[in-house]
């Protein structure tokens, strides 16, 4: 288990290190425009969750959400702190 600070820290070393085999970097090589498409399709996937599935189901696809959200961030130069001072 990992909070959204410590996921975030996680990817930010990966997209800076780059490991073999790593599907965030793959994610972040893939752009933008794929990243956003990714973000469209887990969040219908967490409506549908919540509609039709347990409460688990929907838990797992709002992780998996806010997962790709991350990439978006580490894509697009943005930091904690920057989404942070909206909320
Ligand atoms: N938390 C996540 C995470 N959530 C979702 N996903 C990815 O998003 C996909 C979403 O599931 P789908 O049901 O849409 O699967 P799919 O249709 O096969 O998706 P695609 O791979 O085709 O896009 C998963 O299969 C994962 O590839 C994640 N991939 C990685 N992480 C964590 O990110 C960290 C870094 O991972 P790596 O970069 O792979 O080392 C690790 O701690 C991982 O646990």
């Amino acid at each position: 288990m990992k909070s959204f600070d410590e996921l975030f820290a996680e990817l930010g070393e990966k997209a800076a290190t780059r490991p073999e085999g790593s599907d965030t970097v793959a994610r972040l090589d893939a752009g933008v425009h794929t990243i956003g498409k990714k973000i469209v399709e887990e969040a219908a996937e967490v409506w549908m969750a919540a509609e039709y599935e347990s409460k688990d189901e929907c838990a797992e696809e709002i992780s998996q959400l806010l997962y790709h959200l991350q990439v978006m961030m580490l894509a697009k130069g943005i930091k904690l702190e920057d989404v942070y001072s909206h909320l």
